[in-house]
């Protein structure tokens, strides 16, 4: 199951399985991309503001140089808030430090236009230490402007992150370009399925981030985890992962380990019953969002109302 490919709106297919670079520090996410492309990882998620798509690049280059095509690989990247005015700018910036011509996916990172003039080029704020977005700007202009980039040639296909039902409803009133993808937090604590429902009813795929519970893998502790895992022999990562194959969702495991690049490869089917199991989760332990920047806007999660 490990191959699972997903079809896209686009007509092109997005492998289940990806490797996330978020947190992946210098002088290790090089090894780890280019191990992971060694032992069969055909998807790789970056971004601009990971501040580490060079090194990635690098591990890129050693595995096409070990005979890898890149049109056997899909990779994403995504445009930084601080860049939703100078949407191409962004891109080619990427492009240059991943040493691509083209990404398989381009995603708007968060629905939250930043100053582009503000104290700092990524994150800049206000001296109370807020964020200082820009509001002379919208996230439906951004897509509009990504919208354009189909015909650079830069990009086989764009799409969002971190999309309520309630911006993914004002962004399709004024999109001609239906997003491919909608990036988004999900593990048994935040299944999201109004999310993952209303984007199967619009023909968005949903690729799954932070499954393991982000930094430190805190779910792979989770009992009812555990126990599915000794059913099958797995690893308990096994089973986080799985779960997201199970629901037609793919998904990215972040992780600079070789032994566990390779271990979270190990996608199973899942039965009925250990679904039902990982359902029951969310009632007995409630909702946990482990990504949620101070951004100071209403995105739209029930969760964070
Ligand atoms: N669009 C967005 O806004 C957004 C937000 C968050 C994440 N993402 C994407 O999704 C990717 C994955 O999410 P994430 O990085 O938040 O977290 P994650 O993949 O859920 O978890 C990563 C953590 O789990 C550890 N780990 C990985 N495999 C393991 C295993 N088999 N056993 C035990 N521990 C393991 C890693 O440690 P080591 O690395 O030390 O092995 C790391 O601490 C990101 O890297 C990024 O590409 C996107
Ligand atoms: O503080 C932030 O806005 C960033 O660190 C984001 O949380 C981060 O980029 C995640 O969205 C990971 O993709």
């Amino acid at each position: 199951m490990t191959d699972t490919l997903f079809p896209l709106n686009t007509g092109a297919k997005i492998p289940a399985l990806g490797l996330g670079t978020w947190q992946s520090e210098p002088g290790q996410v090089k090894k780890a991309v280019s191990h992971a492309l060694s032992v069969g990882y055909k998807h790789i998620d970056c971004a601009y503001v990971y501040g580490n798509e060079d090194e990635v690049g690098a591990g890129l280059a050693e595995g096409f140089q070990s005979g890898i095509k890149r049109e056997d690989l899909f990779v994403t990247t995504k445009l930084w808030c601080t860049y939703h005015s100078r949407v191409e700018e962004n891109l080619d910036l990427s492009l240059k430090s991943l040493g691509l011509d083209y990404v398989d996916l381009y995603l708007m990172h968060w629905p939250v236009p930043m100053n582009p003039k503000g104290n700092h080029p990524n994150l800049p704020k206000h001296p109370d230490g807020s964020r200082d977005l820009d509001t002379s700007w919208s996230y439906i202009k951004t897509w509009k402007e990504m919208e354009k980039l189909a015909k650079t040639g830069k990009v086989k296909a764009i799409g969002v992150a971190n999309f309520s039902v309630k911006y993914l409803e004002e962004l399709l009133h004024d999109a001609t370009v239906i997003p491919a993808v909608n990036q988004i937090e999900n593990h048994p604590y935040l299944p999201q399925q109004d999310i993952v429902d209303f984007c199967r009813s619009k023909g968005i795929h949903i690729t799954a981030y932070s499954p393991l519970g982000s930094t430190g893998s805190p779910l792979m502790k989770e009992e009812a985890i555990q126990e599915i895992a000794k059913r099958h022999s797995v690893s308990a990562g096994a089973v986080l992962l799985s779960y997201h194959v199970a629901r037609g969702n793919s998904v990215l495991a972040k992780s600079v380990t070789p032994s566990r690049i390779e271990e979270n490869r190990n996608i199973i089917e899942l039965e009925s019953s250990d679904l039902k199991a990982l359902e029951k989760i969310l009632k007995d332990k409630g909702v946990t969002r482990f990504v949620h920047p101070a951004f100071g806007v209403n995105l739209g999660f029930p969760d964070k109302q």
